[in-house]
């Protein structure tokens, strides 16, 4: 394992009452509120982990997913290293809104290269009995809008939660190791041959 732990922010996006609260906390302090109250504007809470060998500290931002906190939860967004766009697999209408949450997160984090940025997608309340989305749709729409990574979970039933964190942080880590890759890929070689053509004017 590497020393140092690594600080990575990720936020969780989705309408009310899809269960983001519910699902961070049953991440962090491993309880279920069944009567949990809206969120106003945003919390977060820390937990460490260690994925593929990294020791990394995960500050989770739970928004408020209501409409009338817009102006609360906004401000929040810039510095996400991570976005989970969440729904609940028994509200169509949270499902046909996971675009608009990620325009809006695109535009209020200022992400320069949308199509590079890590989105995970999180079916919520999988325990429902009745659902509105199957799984092979909320697929579908992942594989369409860009091949984000789609969980199903269930905060009430400790279903999946840990992995869709530990999701978040690997996609994280992928897109540092990319990015690290690309850096390097585009270093100059003072030693090459082209470098007198390429340098001169
Ligand atoms: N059955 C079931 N209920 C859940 C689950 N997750 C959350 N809930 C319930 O759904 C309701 C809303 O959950 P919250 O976690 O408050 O939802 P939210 O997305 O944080 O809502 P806002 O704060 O308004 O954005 C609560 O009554 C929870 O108990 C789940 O996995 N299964
Ligand atoms: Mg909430």
């Amino acid at each position: 394992m590497s020393g140092k732990s690594l600080l990575l922010k990720v936020i969780l996006l989705g309408d009310g009452g899809v269960g983001k609260s519910s699902l961070m906390n049953r991440y962090v302090t491993n309880k279920f509120d069944s009567q949990a109250f809206h969120t106003i504007g945003v919390e977060f809470l820390n937990r460490d982990l260690e994925v593929d060998g990294r020791l990394v500290t995960l500050q989770i931002w739970d928004t408020a997913g209501q409409e009338r906190f817009k102006s609360l939860r906004t401000p929040f967004y810039r510095g996400a290293d991570c976005c989970l766009l969440t729904f609940s697999v028994d509200d169509r209408q949270s499902f046909h809104n996971l675009s608009s949450w990620r325009k809006e997160f695109i535009f209020y984090a200022d992400v320069k290269e949308p199509e590079r940025f890590p989105f995970v997608v999180l079916g919520n309340k999988l325990d429902k009995s009745e659902r509105e989305i199957s799984t092979a749709e909320a697929q579908a729409w992942c594989s369409e809008n860009g091949g984000y990574p789609y969980l199903e979970t269930s905060a009430k039933d400790d279903t999946n939660v840990t992995g869709a964190f530990e999701e978040a942080v690997r996609q994280v880590l992928a897109m540092e190791e990319h990015m690290e890759h690309t850096v390097f890929g585009n270093t100059i070689d003072l030693h090459s041959s082209d470098r007198t053509r390429s340098l001169c004017c």
